[in-house]
């Protein structure tokens, strides 16, 4: 029997209540397998639009589907049993109107199962966000930095680098939470854009690029991993997995052109595996959830 069953999912209230307390620790996920791996340290699972860079190596997440979306969204909800999952809707799928809006995310929220989305954009959003929450949607907003905007932004820069631009990254993050988003991301800001705003909402910030004044933080979890090529400047990287992969293909690579790969012990009519060779498979076993 599982032990999960009164495992409680993370909800929107348990969200809100952070505020000004223990961060919030937030990281993307697309996939089941990940998101299995890192939902224990986690409150949020984000599946990111950032997925079309990372996973599908497009330029930009404009092209991102909302198919693509349903899809991996769907795959960590299924991976994931304790972190609330938010999934973002992707461009063109939710700016055309707020009833735009709220059939894109009726179809997240009831093919995936996950809690909440989140959508790029201030004022100009904030009617869609209440016409959102009003019918039963948790919206997280997304201010500052907003990718799905690089046509008009140009590049990935930091933003709010004068007044003018802070009064509006501002004003944009007033009105996504007056607007009833139950947090509010804060992408590529300088800290004390970011402590202003954290200050000034309600709802708890999360910060990506965006300091440690922000009621909780986010990061693509593949940057922090070391499997990006390429990271901005507010990555940590934790580990140097794309180093690891390397090396373990590597060693695969070399024993299979040696004939040394599979061995009697991985070869159906061979000796049974066992021993630590087999760890990988002993390992899955103590861990599944049935
Ligand atoms: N892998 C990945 N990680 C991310 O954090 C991320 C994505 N993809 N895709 C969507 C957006 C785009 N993001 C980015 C991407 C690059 C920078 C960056 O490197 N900025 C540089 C300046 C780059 C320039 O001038 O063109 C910087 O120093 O801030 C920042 C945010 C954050 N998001
Ligand atoms: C990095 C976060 C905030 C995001 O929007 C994404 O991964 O798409
Ligand atoms: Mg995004």
């Amino acid at each position: 029997m599982s032990v999960s069953a009164d495992i409680r999912r993370v909800s929107v209230p348990d969200i809100r209540a952070r505020k000004g307390g223990e961060p919030i620790v937030a990281l993307t996920a697309y996939h089941a397998h990940m998101a299995r791996l890192v939902d224990p340290h986690c409150d949020i699972l984000l599946v990111g639009d950032s997925l079309g860079m990372v996973a599908q190596g497009l330029e930009s997440t404009v092209p991102v589907t909302l198919d693509l979306m349903i899809l991996q969204g769907q795959a960590v909800v299924r991976g994931s049993r304790r972190a609330l999952v938010a999934v973002d809707l992707p461009f063109g799928s939710y700016e055309e109107s707020p009833e735009a809006a709220f059939r894109t995310a009726a179809r997240v929220l009831k093919e995936t199962g996950c809690t909440a989305v989140k959508l790029e954009g201030g004022v100009g959003m904030a009617e869609t966000i209440r016409f959102l929450v009003a019918r039963g949607v948790p919206v997280i907003g997304h201010v500052g930095l907003t990718p799905q905007a690089i046509n008009q932004l140009g590049s990935f820069r930091a933003r709010g680098r004068d007044e003018a631009e802070r009064q509006l990254i501002a004003a944009d993050a007033r009105a996504v939470a007056e607007a009833g988003a139950f947090c509010v991301v804060i992408e590529a800001v300088a800290e004390p854009l970011a402590a202003d705003i954290t200050r000034a909402l309600a709802v708890p910030t999360i910060g990506i690029g965006a300091s440690a004044a922000c009621d909780g933080q986010i990061l693509v979890l593949e940057d922090m991993l070391g499997l990006s090529e390429r990271v901005p400047r507010f990555v940590k990287r934790y580990a140097e997995l794309g180093r690891a992969v390397g090396e373990a293909v590597g060693s695969y690579a070399a024993e299979v052109r040696a004939r040394a790969f599979p061995s009697a012990a991985h070869t159906y009519g061979g000796p049974r595996p066992s021993g630590p060779e087999q760890g990988l498979h002993d390992g899955e076993k103590g861990t599944r959830a049935e």
